[in-house]
C-alpha cells in the first residue's frame, strides 16, 4: 500500500508542477501525468478483481473497464492535441468513448448478478445500453457540430445532460450499496458509488469552469476521483461497512427495483434528447419500455419453471415421508392419518370402514433359518400380494411395523371384511414361499379384524387395539386364520381360511 501511495503523491505533484510550468491545463505533459493516475486507478480496481471470488469478479471488471474507457477518452484528447487534429476525427472518437463509458457503469449498477437470471435478460440489458450509447453519441455530435455548435445554449445542454447521467450513475450505485446483504457486494458498491459520486461532482465543476476558460490547475481536479479509487480499492474497507446489514425486505426491494431504474433513466434521457434527435430518442425510449416488459416475462417464466420443480420435489418428499422405505407401501404415519379419515367419513356418512391387522407367522424362525436379506425380500413379496388383493383403490395398505401390516377397508362391513381376510390368507398361501421352520412348510399369515360401529371412537388407537386383540386370538388359536373383534365365543370364531 505504501509504494502505490508514494507513487500517487509523486504523480499528483508532477501533474500540478507540469501544469504550472506549461501554464495550461490542456498541455500534453500535465495530461500525461493525469493519464498515469487513471492507469493506477484501473490497476487498483483490476487487483481487486483478481482477489475477489468468482461471483463478484464481473462488477469489479466492469468498473476497471469504465476507468479504462475514461483513460482512452482522455488519451484521444491528448492525441488530438499532439497531432493537431484538424478534421475533428479524434474529437468525434473522444465523444464516442464518453458515451461508451456510461455502459459498464450502468451495467454494474443495475444488474442483479444472480446466477438464476436468464441469459436473455443480460443480452437485453446489454442491447439497451448499446442503444443508449449510440443515442448519447448521436445527441452530442448533433449538438456540437453544425449550426447548433455556435450556440452557447447547446454546450449548456450537453453539460447538464452529462451531469444528469453522472449523478444518476452515482445514485444507482449508492442505492445498491444500501441494499447489498453480503459484505463483499457492499464493499464493491461503496467503492463504485464513492468514485462515481466524486467523479460526478468533479465533472460538474470542471465543465462549468471550462465554459469560462480553464485555469492551469483545473486538470488536477480530474485526478481526484481516480486518486480516491486507488485508495478505496487498495485500503482495508471501513468498519461500518461490515456492521451495516440491510433487512431482507429492503435488499429484495432494491434488487428488484434496480432494472426499473435502468429503464426509467433511459426513458428520461430519451425525453431530454428528443428535442434534438426525435426519431432515435423515440426508438430507444420505446425499446427501454419493451425490453423491460420482455425482461419481466423472461424472469416470470423462469420462476414458473422453478416453482414447478419445487412443487414436484415437495410432492416426492411427501410421498417418501409417508412411505415405508423397504416395501414402498404406506407407513405407520400414513396409516394413522388414513384410518382417522376413514373413521370420520364412516361416522358422517354411515358407510363404516373395517380394519385388518396382519402378521406373518413364525417370521422370527424364517429370519433365523434363511437370513435377514431373505426376510426383507419376503416382506416385499407379502406387501405386494396384500396390495394386489385389496378391494378398492382407496383402501389403504400399510406396514404397521416389523412383520405386521394393516389394511383400512373403506365403506366395508364386517361380513365383507371377513371375505377379504379369507382372500388375503389364500393369496399369501398362493405365493408358495417356502418356510422350513413352519409346520405348514410355507409362509402363512394371521389376521385380526375390527369393524367400525356407531359407538366406535374416531381416534384410531381404539380400533387398532381391537384389531390387535383379535390378531392375538388368531395367533393363539393356531395361526393361518383370522379372528374378528367382538367375537370371543369360540363357536363364533371364524373357520380356518384354508378350509373356507
Ligand atoms: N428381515 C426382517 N425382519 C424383520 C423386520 N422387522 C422385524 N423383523 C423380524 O420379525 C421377527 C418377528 O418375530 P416375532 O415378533 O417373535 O414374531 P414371529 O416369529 O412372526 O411369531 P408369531 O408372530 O407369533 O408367529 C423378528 O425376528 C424381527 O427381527 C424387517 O424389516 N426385516
Amino acid at each position: 500500500m505504501r509504494l502505490p501511495v508514494a507513487l500517487l503523491i509523486v504523480l499528483l505533484t508532477a501533474h500540478l508542477a507540469l501544469a504550472y510550468a506549461c501554464g495550461r491545463a490542456e498541455a500534453v505533459p500535465p495530461q500525461l501525468a493525469m493519464l498515469l493516475v487513471q492507469a493506477m486507478a484501473a490497476w487498483a480496481v483490476f487487483t481487486r478483481y483478481r482477489r475477489s471470488p468468482s461471483l463478484i469478479r464481473l462488477p469489479w471488471l466492469l468498473l476497471a473497464v469504465a476507468v479504462l474507457m475514461q483513460m482512452l477518452w482522455d488519451s484521444t484528447n491528448v492525441l488530438a492535441t499532439v497531432l493537431g487534429d484538424t478534421d475533428g476525427y479524434l474529437a468525434a472518437l473522444a465523444t464516442v468513448l464518453s458515451g461508451l463509458y456510461v455502459i459498464p457503469c450502468m451495467f454494474m449498477s443495475t444488474r442483479s448478478f444472480t446466477q438464476h437470471e436468464p441469459r436473455a435478460v443480460a443480452v437485453l440489458d446489454l442491447l439497451l445500453l448499446c442503444m443508449v450509447a449510440a443515442l448519447v453519441y448521436h445527441f452530442f455530435t448533433t449538438l456540437l457540430s453544425g449550426p447548433l455548435a455556435a450556440d452557447p445554449a447547446s454546450i449548456q445542454v450537453v453539460v447538464a445532460q452529462a451531469d444528469a447521467i453522472d449523478f444518476s450513475l452515482a445514485a444507482m450505485a449508492i442505492v445498491r450499496l444500501l441494499g447489498a446483504r453480503s459484505f463483499r457486494w457492499r464493499f464493491f458498491y461503496y467503492t463504485a458509488g464513492a468514485y462515481l459520486l466524486v467523479n460526478a461532482i468533479v465533472a460538474c465543476i470542471y465543465n462549468r469552469i471550462e465554459m469560462h476558460g480553464l485555469p492551469w490547475w483545473a486538470g488536477s481536479l480530474i485526478d481526484v476521483p481516480h486518486t480516491l479509487l486507488v485508495v478505496l480499492a487498495l485500503r482495508q474497507p471501513p468498519r461500518w461497512l461490515r456492521s451495516y446489514h440491510p433487512s431482507l425486505a429492503v435488499s429484495q426491494t432494491i434488487a428488484s427495483f434496480a432494472p426499473i431504474l435502468l429503464s426509467t433513466m433511459v426513458v428520461m434521457l430519451c425525453i431530454s434528447t428528443s428535442r434534438i434527435n426525435f426519431v432515435p430518442s423515440l426508438l430507444v425510449g420505446a425499446s427501454a419500455v419493451l425490453f423491460y416488459g420482455l425482461r419481466v416475462a423472461f424472469i416470470q417464466s423462469r420462476q414458473i419453471d422453478h416453482q414447478r420443480a419445487i412443487d414436484q420435489s415437495a410432492w416426492r418428499l411427501e410421498q417418501q415421508v409417508g412411505r415405508d422405505p423397504l416395501t414402498g407401501i404406506a407407513n405407520r404415519t400414513t396409516l394413522d392419518k388414513g384410518l382417522r379419515e376413514a373413521l370420520e367419513e364412516g361416522r358422517r356418512t354411515g358407510r363404516f370402514c373395517s380394519l385388518l391387522m396382519i402378521d406373518i407367522d413364525y417370521f422370527k424362525q424364517y429370519n433365523d433359518s434363511l437370513g435377514h436379506i431373505a426376510g426383507d425380500a419376503c416382506l416385499v413379496q407379502v406387501a405386494g400380494a396384500l396390495s394386489r388383493s385389496r378391494v378398492r383403490v382407496h383402501d389403504l395398505v400399510a406396514r404397521y411395523g416389523g412383520e405386521e401390516f394393516a389394511i383400512v377397508l373403506i365403506d366395508t362391513s364386517r361380513e365383507m371384511a371377513q371375505e377379504v381376510a379369507r382372500r388375503l390368507i389364500v393369496a399369501i398361501e398362493q405365493l408358495q414361499i417356502a418356510h422350513p421352520a413352519c409346520p405348514l412348510g410355507r409362509l402363512s399369515i394371521s389376521i385380526g379384524l375390527a369393524a367400525q360401529a356407531e359407538h366406535t371412537p374416531v381416534d384410531p388407537v381404539s380400533m387398532l387395539a381391537e384389531a390387535d386383540h383379535a390378531l392375538y386370538r388368531a395367533k393363539r388359536n393356531g395361526r393361518n386364520r383370522f379372528e374378528a373383534a367382538g367375537e370371543d365365543d369360540p363357536s363364533a370364531s371364524l373357520a380356518d381360511a384354508s378350509s373356507a
